[in-house]
């Protein structure tokens, strides 16, 4: 089964040595919906793949990083760079460019990350990333899926090439959010106490 958590945030960037010229030659903005889809085949305690609330924790702190933010290839112009960080707080400088299809598979090589990062608390079983849409506009969007994410030919998206400005770590709940990650200190879901005992075929 899958369950989709809905994303929204506002961003701007360019686009280098895409076909489209108002896309390659200009800054531009875009109110961007990131679809993150989980799969289980067994359900957790409370008869779930995984929590909605549970997704509003770190997965969504850091896909919240990129609000009202100016994403740049690393690769850009040095000069081009130095003008982002200087003339925005928050910006992420990403080793891919900021294309639909590299956001997607961005997104989904972090929350991928923080899933395997996360203690579970609750009976989940198998829950696993399924695929991460990340929509550019209302026409346009790019879904990645997990063989999709590691492909070497679509480019090497490591964690620690994905930089957060001060400004954008300073926002989230736990300033050193990243950095944990990166360190695989285990994020740690809440365990609650049962209210109704369970049996094995639904959690
Ligand atoms: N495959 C991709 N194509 C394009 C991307 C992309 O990330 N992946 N990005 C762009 C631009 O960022 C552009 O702003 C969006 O393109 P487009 O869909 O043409 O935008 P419109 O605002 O014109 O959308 P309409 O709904 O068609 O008016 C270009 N291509």
């Amino acid at each position: 089964m899958l369950i989709r958590k809905l994303f929204k945030f506002e961003n701007a960037h360019i686009v280098r040595n895409c076909s489209s010229e108002r896309c390659r030659y200009s800054i531009h903005g875009h109110s961007y919906k990131v679809e993150v889809l989980l799969e289980a085949h067994a359900f957790d305690h409370g008869q779930m793949v995984y929590d909605f609330g549970l997704m509003k924790g770190t997965i969504r702190d850091v896909i919240d990083a990129f609000d009202h933010a100016i994403c740049f290839w690393d690769k850009d112009e040095a000069d081009y760079i130095a003008w982002a960080k200087r003339y925005s707080a928050r910006w992420i400088s990403m080793p891919v460019s900021p294309s639909a299809e590299q956001f997607s598979r961005m997104f989904f090589i972090i929350i991928d990350a923080i899933l395997q990062n996360t203690r579970m608390a609750n009976g989940e079983q198998d829950v696993a990333l399924h695929s991460v849409i990340a929509h550019e506009t209302e026409t346009g969007y790019a879904q990645c899926f997990r063989a999709d994410a590691y492909n070497p030919r679509m480019g090497n998206i490591a964690l620690a090439d994905v930089v957060f400005s001060e400004q954008c770590q300073a926002e989230w709940k736990d300033p050193a959010m990243y950095e944990k990650l990166l360190h695989k200190q285990p994020f740690i879901n809440q365990a609650l106490p049962l209210q109704v005992p369970v049996d094995d075929a639904a959690g």
